[in-house]
């Protein structure tokens, strides 16, 4: 356990920008490498594809989460069906068990602002 290198932003793929800002996506699954955060922290969130800042997000928990137990309440927090999200998630880790849910809110949306 720990031992990674705490995260200082996190990046999502554009084509979730909307639904995160919108406040209908408030999980994200990653792997270890990308699980090295806390409650509390406000991280800097921008495109992965262009790398363009969009939103601060709070994080409220994290907590790991097997792929084999994820559930339509996963799912409903991701805005997506069982069957997409298990899709998406084989996508981006191919045979990747163990995951770790972070659960967030969006706190800023403004580069010259904070709250
Ligand atoms: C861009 C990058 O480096 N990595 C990731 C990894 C995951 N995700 C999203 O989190 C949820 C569960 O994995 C799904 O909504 C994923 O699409 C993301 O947007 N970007």
């Amino acid at each position: 356990m720990g031992g990674g290198h705490l995260l200082t932003k996190i990046t999502f793929f554009e084509r979730f920008e909307q639904d995160i800002l919108s406040g209908a996506k408030t999980i994200t699954l990653r792997d270890e490498a990308e699980s090295h955060v806390f409650a509390g922290q406000i991280l800097p969130v921008s495109t992965f594809e262009a790398d363009r800042w969009f939103c601060d997000i709070k994080v409220i928990e994290v907590v790991p989460v097997l792929f084999s137990a994820l559930t339509e309440q996963h799912a409903a927090q991701e805005n997506m069906t069982l069957p997409e999200l298990r899709r998406v998630i084989q996508e981006i880790y191919p045979g990747l068990e163990q995951l770790f849910q972070i659960r967030f809110c969006v706190v800023n949306t403004r580069a010259h602002s904070i709250n």
